[in-house]
């Protein structure tokens, strides 16, 4: 098994390319679900997971074809065309691979009446449960059964009915579910509290340029007019603001600056007002964002949150980078129950970080030194990059299969802005 090996204490400066969005990727993906035509997906991401869903897409009967050369290991595009969808069950192989495969569930529903998906179970960052998915498809009139480990979803008369639906707490995946359904059902549908994520609007975005009818878009309040038919297009992936955020954090640490290109500025707020309260300068540019270090970084205290709250997903980054910040920082995971698996691992590196239960304390600044680390989830993987970058000596990253699911060409971008990092096999 291949690990990522770092030479710390380079100061990083330079332009990094941001790649298209992981979490985006994985909701327009099933979109080709929605329609006998074809729909082209550009700007998508090489990574583990994209690739894992292209396959299940294939079981499912969807053709995928890849432009440009298959070995280049850069954003690509894809057309997935679904004319003739030959099993309407995602297998518990493939779901327990990656979670985001719930998400044929709603699309297969509302085009095949029918849809049968394994129960993904919990991971390593939590519980993860899907009632919400399953409430949200019930109120826009399906009929849900579990049985043997998988959800059966059926629509009565083969074809759902549209309804309204609250969600008790904001759900990225469970919001995408719905809509993904709503789109194709015979009425209205109002989906209440719905997460506004900017890869909620990516994905409707995707649908009315297919042919939905959604109002609210961007707000908590979504109202879907479902249509007879929806048709192929051509449409591309947006920016991944957690992979730049990631990269944000990487400068922070090494004191260096990196020009995000790319990046969206008006998705990147929640990080980038965190990270100028760190005193890190942030300058919109009009190619993306410009991340620099002019000064020791300070202490601060920080709650994840949905959107436009500040993501868990880039908590892991924010807490290696806190690590070496002139103080006490406080952390609080409010989306996640367990994910923290980075701190033992950080502490073995020489940080200082107390946990109680969902807050945590980040004991700056501490000398970090290189060890040989691993990880258990892909953010809790992007934080020891982040710390072994500014690690006095060497650090070997294992289980770099977590990385591979979502930063494309990690060690390249790195190197290029002056990282000593190279991916080694055998690890
Ligand atoms: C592929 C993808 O886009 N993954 C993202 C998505 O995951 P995902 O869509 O799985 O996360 P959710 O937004 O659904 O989870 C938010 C919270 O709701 C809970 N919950 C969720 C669904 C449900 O049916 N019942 C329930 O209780 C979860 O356990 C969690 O505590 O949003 C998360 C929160 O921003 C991100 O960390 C993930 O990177
Ligand atoms: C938790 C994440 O992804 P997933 O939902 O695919 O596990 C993530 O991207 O940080």
């Amino acid at each position: 098994m291949d690990s990522i090996w770092i030479q710390g204490g380079k100061r990083l400066s330079g332009d990094i390319q941001i790649s298209g969005a992981k979490n985006s990727a994985l909701t327009l993906l099933p979109c080709a679900l929605l329609t006998e035509e074809a729909l082209t997906l550009g700007n998508l991401p090489r990574l583990a997971d994209v690739d894992s869903f292209g396959h299940l897409l294939n079981e499912l009967g969807v053709t995928t074809k890849v432009a440009g050369a298959r070995r280049e290991r850069v954003s690509r595009r894809m057309t997935l065309t679904a004319d003739d969808i030959v099993s309407t069950v995602a297998p518990y192989d493939m779901v327990r691979k990656m979670r985001a495969s719930i998400l044929v569930l709603g699309p297969m529903l509302a085009r095949m009446g029918e849809s049968t998906v394994s129960l993904p179970g919990g991971c390593a960052i939590g519980d993860r449960p899907i009632d919400l998915h399953l409430k949200a498809l019930e109120a826009l009139g399906a009929d849900i059964e579990l049985a043997a480990g998988y959800v059966k979803a059926s629509a009565p008369k083969g074809r759902l009915e549209g309804g309204d639906y609250s969600f008790p707490v904001v759900s990225v995946g469970a919001t995408e579910n719905a809509l993904m359904a709503a789109v194709l059902a015979s009425g209205r549908s109002q989906l209440f509290n719905a997460a506004r994520e900017p890869e909620i609007i990516d994905l409707c975005n995707l649908l009315v340029a297919m042919g939905a009818r959604i109002e609210g878009i961007g707000s908590g309040h979504l109202i879907i007019d479902g249509v007879e038919g929806l048709h192929g297009c051509d449409y591309d992936v947006m920016p991944d603001r957690i992979e730049a955020g990631s990269y944000a954090c990487a400068a922070g640490i090494t004191g260096g600056s990196l020009h995000l290109v790319g990046s969206r500025p008006e998705e990147m707020l929640a990080t980038t007002n965190v990270l100028a309260q760190t005193g890190l300068a942030i300058e919109f540019t009009d190619k993306g964002v410009r991340v620099s270090a002019h000064q020791p970084l300070k202490p601060i205290a920080v709650s994840t949150a949905p959107f436009p709250g500040f993501a868990t997903d880039m908590q892991a980054q924010l807490m290696a980078m806190l690590c070496v910040a002139e103080g006490q920082s406080f952390l609080e995971e409010t989306i996640f129950e367990n994910r923290y698996m980075h701190v033992p691992e950080l502490r073995r590196m020489g940080a200082e970080i107390d946990v109680h239960g969902r807050s945590a304390i980040v004991h700056g600044p501490r000398p970090l030194t290189g060890a040989q680390v691993m990880a258990t989830d892909l953010r809790a993987s992007m934080s020891l990059i982040i710390a072994g970058l500014a690690a006095e000596g060497e650090t070997e990253v294992l289980r770099v299969y977590h990385l591979d699911r979502g930063y494309e060409r990690l060690e390249d971008k790195l190197s290029a802005v002056g990282a000593t990092i190279e991916r080694r096999g055998g690890g």
